[in-house]
């Protein structure tokens, strides 16, 4: 661990110390858990060892809490003020400009005249920008937990990273919201993601959960449109024509990127409007007529229209998919294969596309192959590392203890502070059942809970996230609908109440918290039934420096290599096997139409264009680190 953010981790472990070290219900091996005590009947942890009538639970705080992570007249969030009051043009990137609430609109400088519907996504924010910005630089935001991280880039002619912003011509209007937006420096995916970007290559980037890649994506998309001059749309009758299309797995998260899009495009002309299911798709529709150039959508809504012909993708220059490997695993891939590949938009070569997740898998690097050409493959940290900002822990507990060890975690953390006004617990179950019974019972129970999966309307699952977000209901139980992508500040502590099947959601649902070089702490509960896990589980705690507890090792030494779940872990060959595939000897497929492929990375012939000139151009950086990434 190093010394730059060893302390607050390590108040995040005694606090997780003190959050387990209560609990006796959990045996500490393998061996201790063959000798498990019978299940005994439940007793509240409130009411233990009390005399009955001093504690009573709490009957007026779960209803109402209860009641408040239920919509009712629900309003649509406010995305931020309008902005300035007058007309008028103002210069790009002027500062100190409005603040205003009234309706108002921004300056276009790609039509050179007032738009009146621009909203200003910072709101109050940029008043107060100015002073802000220079004495409470990313207030939190440690960087320096990322400059050991060993990067690879590999590919043809990789351009070089960038140290600032400041070397990235990214344009004022841009530049000006990314002081709004208080970045001082690019994170390390940003540094190498955005110049390879802005060169026009296609690109296919893993790096940690919480490290920017949000930024790395839509920074060059925003910047190219920005640049480019403005292009004759068809006049289609009702049809729009994006010039950008950003594709994200849950609609959570496509409305985080059109937020994250918007506060960037702020001022610099380029239209963002987001569409995703679940919502009333003529509201949707109206903000596509009004004008669009970077849609950001989950697919089936996207699908829906296409079909309708109300969006053509003929003049997609940008493609994004954010989660890629989500995006192109058995779920989703039909639907992505027909967006990209069998409705109207450009072939990979003439478009351009970038892929981001945190994990990548290589059977899916391989799928993902075909949407690219001669693409850059950049790896921030091992592919489907956890970042060791997350203190991990693992606790034996059976399935009948579960409850009861979870809302001992509760009120440790209660006790302890650590689960004061700003700090939040999401709580991963595996069913939306399991979900809404422990919403219940924690409510119940006197823990102000709400909880967010698919059998929940849409309105029901926005309200949800924002009773979490704001502290009134600061616990979330959720299924893995809430498990990528997602930012939320404050969390602090993630449970896997039931550990999933495959380790890289493991990766990203911990990765709700320990975002932006900020600590975090994430509690997995581990029985019989995860026996798959523990061998992947093990090796991704010790990669990131986690005590790994012995009953685990036992547990990961008994199980045999693949077993359940897609362990990819085992499966790539050992713990730093993750990486680009092409650089795989075993890399071969057999006479297929792709775009791109690595000459003599053993690619069995017939692609329909170049094959990747130049050889192989692996490079790995080590900023003053040394690590078994070779
Ligand atoms: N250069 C920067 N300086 C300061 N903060 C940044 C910078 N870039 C991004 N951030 C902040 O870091 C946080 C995490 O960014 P983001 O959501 O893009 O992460 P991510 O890599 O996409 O994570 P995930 O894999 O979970 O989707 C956000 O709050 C974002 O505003």
């Amino acid at each position: 661990m190093r010394s730059s953010w060893a302390d607050s981790v390590a108040n995040a472990d005694n606090s997780a110390g003190a959050a387990s070290g209560s609990n006796t219900t959990t045996s500490s091996g393998a061996g201790a858990a063959a000798s498990r005590p019978a299940r005994s009947s439940y007793v509240p942890p409130h009411l233990r060892n009390r005399p009955p009538a001093s504690d009573p639970p709490s009957s007026s705080q779960p209803d109402v809490v209860f009641a408040a992570a239920r919509p009712s007249g629900v309003s649509a969030p406010s995305t931020g003020s309008r902005w300035g009051s007058g007309g008028g043009g103002h210069p790009v990137g002027r500062s100190g400009f409005g603040g205003g609430r009234s309706v108002g609109g921004g300056w276009n400088p790609r039509t050179g005249g007032w738009d009146r519907d621009q909203v200003n996504p910072f709101g109050n924010e940029d008043e107060t920008a100015d002073e802000a910005f220079g004495e409470q630089q990313n207030t939190g935001i440690n960087f320096d937990a990322y400059e050991d991280i060993p990067v690879e880039t590999s590919g043809d002619n990789v351009p070089p990273p960038a140290n600032t912003f400041a070397e990235i011509d990214l344009g004022a209007a841009l530049n000006e919201n990314i002081r709004r937006c208080k970045y001082v420096k690019p994170t390390p995916v940003q540094r190498h993601a955005i110049p390879i970007s802005l060169a026009g290559r296609d690109l296919m980037a893993c790096a940690q959960t919480g490290s920017g890649k949000t930024a790395a994506f839509c920074f060059p998309i925003i910047s190219g449109i920005m640049t480019s001059p403005p292009l004759q749309k068809p006049r289609g009758a009702r049809t729009v024509f994006p010039l950008a299309l950003i594709l994200s797995p849950t609609r959570e998260l496509s409305v985080q990127i059109n937020e994250e899009a918007k506060k960037f495009a702020y001022q610099t002309g380029v239209k963002v409007v987001v569409a995703y299911g679940g919502a009333p798709i003529n509201q949707q529709l109206r903000e596509l007529e009004r004008g669009v150039d970077i849609l950001v959508a989950t697919p089936g809504r996207l699908v829906d229209l296409l079909e309708r012909a109300r969006v053509s993708l003929s003049m997609i220059r940008y493609l994004a998919l954010d989660e890629a490997d989500r995006m192109l695993d058995m779920g989703f891939e039909p639907q992505i294969r027909k967006i990209v590949e069998q409705m109207d938009m450009p072939p990979p070569g003439v478009r351009q596309t970038m892929l981001f997740s945190a994990t990548f898998p290589k059977e899916i690097q391989r799928l993902a192959a075909d949407f690219l050409a001669k693409y850059i493959f950049l790896a921030v940290g091992r592919v489907g590392s956890s970042t060791d900002l997350i203190v991990q822990r693992v606790e034996f507990v059976q399935e009948s203890d579960k409850r009861s060890h979870l809302m001992d975690l509760l009120h440790a953390q209660r006790a302890n502070g650590v689960q004061g006004k700003q700090s939040l617990t999401l709580v991963f179950v595996e069913t939306k059942k399991g979900a809404d019974s422990l919403e219940h019972w924690l409510c119940m129970n006197g823990f102000p809970a709400t909880s967010i999966h698919g059998d929940r309307t849409q309105q029901e699952r926005e309200y949800a996230l924002r009773a979490f977000k704001n502290g009134q209901a600061p616990i979330l139980v959720a299924t893995d609908v809430a498990a990528r992508g997602l930012d939320i500040p404050h969390v602090a502590h993630v449970v896997n109440f039931d550990l999933p099947n495959d380790i890289d959601d493991y990766v990203h649902r911990i990765g709700r918290t320990g975002r932006a070089g900020k600590s975090g702490l994430a509690t997995a509960f581990f029985n019989e039934s995860n026996f798959s896990m523990a061998k992947p589980l093990s090796e991704l705690m010790l990669e990131s420096n986690q005590d790994v507890p012995a009953w685990l090792n036992q547990y990961a030494a008994r199980s045999s290599y693949g077993g359940g779940g897609r362990n990819r872990r085992s499966g790539s060959g050992g713990r730093f096997g993750g990486r680009d595939f092409r650089r795989d000897n075993s890399y071969s497929r057999g006479g297929g139409g792709g775009h791109d492929y690595y000459g003599g990375g053993g690619y069995g012939g017939g692609g329909t264009s170049s094959g990747y000139g130049g050889g192989y151009g692996g490079n790995i950086h080590h900023a003053g680190f040394s690590s078994a990434w070779d």
